[in-house]
């Protein structure tokens, strides 16, 4: 499998926002370079002081982390800071073709800046991320289940199931009410799922580590170019990653890149147009 080579990957801009507690910039930046895209690391400081040069990038990623200490909901304070000073540019490089991934804290801050689930124009905040339904903070490998119709651009080629690191306290993502579920099951919005040793999404502790309705891990807009999850496609970069990989070695099932690389390669893949 050398599916990782990305024609045009060199034209891909990346900018991966830093700073205020976040502490994922390094695998994040590594992931994106090692499939080919430029990549500029920036602290959301110096990104919000200047927002028009969003415009030079295709690609805006969300790390992982504590942003703002987690204080008052994590991602919350990281969000009202960008809502009223980037929320505007933020959705105009969506609206021209942009792509955004949140990964975790990312997620969190996206969910409630309101770029997802996106369903109406603008910002609307209409799904939060809250308290894990038992034990707060869990760190563990976690099964995920991919829907293959999803729009998202990050999940596309993905095998039907992968295994990725999960570490965080608040993801049990939490509804409005109405048929808000049921839009988001429909137009599959929903990209991946905590799933059992089947391969089936679940809601049981700890294959699902959150207790989030639906197994639901992560969601996409309707156009599939915003993407957020809870567990760290950027920490599973090499084979070696998996805690069970030299099983996977003697089985000869050990893969020839960490499954996160790949989730990542899909954003660089759907702008590069390969
Ligand atoms: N790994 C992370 O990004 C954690 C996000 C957030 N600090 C939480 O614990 O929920």
């Amino acid at each position: 499998m050398n599916a990782l080579k990305i024609d045009g990957a060199a034209d891909v801009r990346a900018l991966v926002l830093t700073g205020y507690g976040l502490n994922c910039e390094a695998e994040t930046c590594a992931a994106l370079q090692t499939v080919g895209a430029r990549v500029t690391a920036r602290h959301v400081a110096d990104a919000i002081a200047d927002v028009d040069a969003l415009a030079g990038f295709q690609l805006v990623v969300f790390i992982g982390g504590f942003s703002f200490g987690d204080h008052i909901a994590s991602g919350r304070v990281f969000a009202n800071r960008l809502r009223f000073k980037m929320g505007e540019r933020l959705l105009r490089h969506v609206d021209d073709g942009g792509l955004v991934l949140g990964i975790c804290n990312g997620f969190q801050t996206i969910v409630k800046l309101g770029l997802l689930p996106g369903l109406e124009p603008g910002l609307s905040p209409r799904v939060s991320l809250v308290m894990n339904d038992r034990l707060g903070y869990w760190d563990a490998w976690v099964r995920l289940a991919v829907d293959r119709v999803s729009p998202c651009v990050f999940t596309r080629a993905l095998p039907p199931v992968i295994e990725l690191p999960s570490r965080h306290g608040e993801g049990k993502l939490v509804f409005e009410e109405g048929p808000l579920r049921q839009v988001l099951e429909d137009r599959h919005l929903i990209p991946v799922r905590y799933a059992d040793e089947a391969g089936a999404a679940t809601e049981r502790w700890p294959d699902n580590p959150d207790g989030s309705p639906g197994g639901i891990a992560g969601l996409c807009d309707p156009s599939g170019r915003v993407f957020g999850l809870m567990p760290h496609p950027e920490a599973y970069l090499y084979p070696e990653n998996h805690p069970h990989w030299i099983a996977q070695r003697e089985a000869g099932t050990l893969p020839e890149h960490g499954l996160g690389l790949h989730l990542l390669a899909g954003g660089v893949r759907a702008i590069a147009g390969g």
